[in-house]
């Protein structure tokens, strides 16, 4: 385990298996396929990749980038748009893939953003749940865990840019970001 790491959350077969699921879930709510499912850069990415593999329907992959954490382990609240969708959703079905729903700043923002451009349907499917640091009212549509308040890492999420590559998710212990 990585020295920065209080202790594992959920090992790397939790994850593999509760990303099954959820695609499972997303499958047969979706069984034509023809889905727009938009990862959210970066944390979002290794996820979004187990996802669409699992859910044998067909898919197409989008990214935005938004960014409100910068390198800090607390939201600054403020959300900008790095870098926006390559293809027009008007009509479309439509995921938005994240890794963590937190404070909800980036979600909720992200989900109002892409409401006005009338996809056919807006669902959100996140990974992890930290119900207990809301700030706005949002909630996903597909939840794989509902975590403790507690910042983690790992399979994906960061701190300033590191652990993103450890295959399980882990507490990170405090005196690394409280330094
Ligand atoms: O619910 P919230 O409080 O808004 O927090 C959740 C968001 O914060 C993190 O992104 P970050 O800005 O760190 O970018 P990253 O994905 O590149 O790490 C995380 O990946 C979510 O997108
Ligand atoms: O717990 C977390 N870990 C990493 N990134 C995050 N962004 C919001 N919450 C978290
Ligand atoms: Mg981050």
């Amino acid at each position: 385990m990585d020295s920065a790491i209080e202790r594992v959350l959920l090992s790397e077969e939790e994850i593999g298996k509760r990303v099954k699921e959820l695609a499972e879930e997303i499958r047969n709510d979706f069984p034509n396929g023809d889905l727009i499912l938009i990862g959210v850069l970066k944390g979002s990415v290794i996820f979004v990749a187990d996802l669409m593999r699992a859910m044998n329907i067909n898919v197409t992959m989008d990214f935005m980038a938004v960014s409100s954490y910068g390198t800090s382990s607390e939201t600054s609240g403020v959300v900008r748009i790095l870098k926006d969708l390559d293809f027009d959703i008007e009509g479309k079905d439509v995921i938005i893939a994240e890794d963590i729903i937190d404070t909800g700043t980036t979600l909720k923002y992200l989900y109002e953003y892409l409401k006005a451009r009338n996809p056919r349907s807006l669902k959100i499917c996140c990974l992890l749940d930290k119900p207990a640091r809301r700030k706005v009212d949002i909630e996903g549509d597909y939840v794989g865990f509902r975590i403790p308040d507690a910042f983690v890492v790992g399979y994906g999420l960061d701190f300033a840019e590191k652990y993103r590559n450890l295959p399980y998710i882990g507490v990170l212990k405090e005196d690394v970001y409280k330094k």
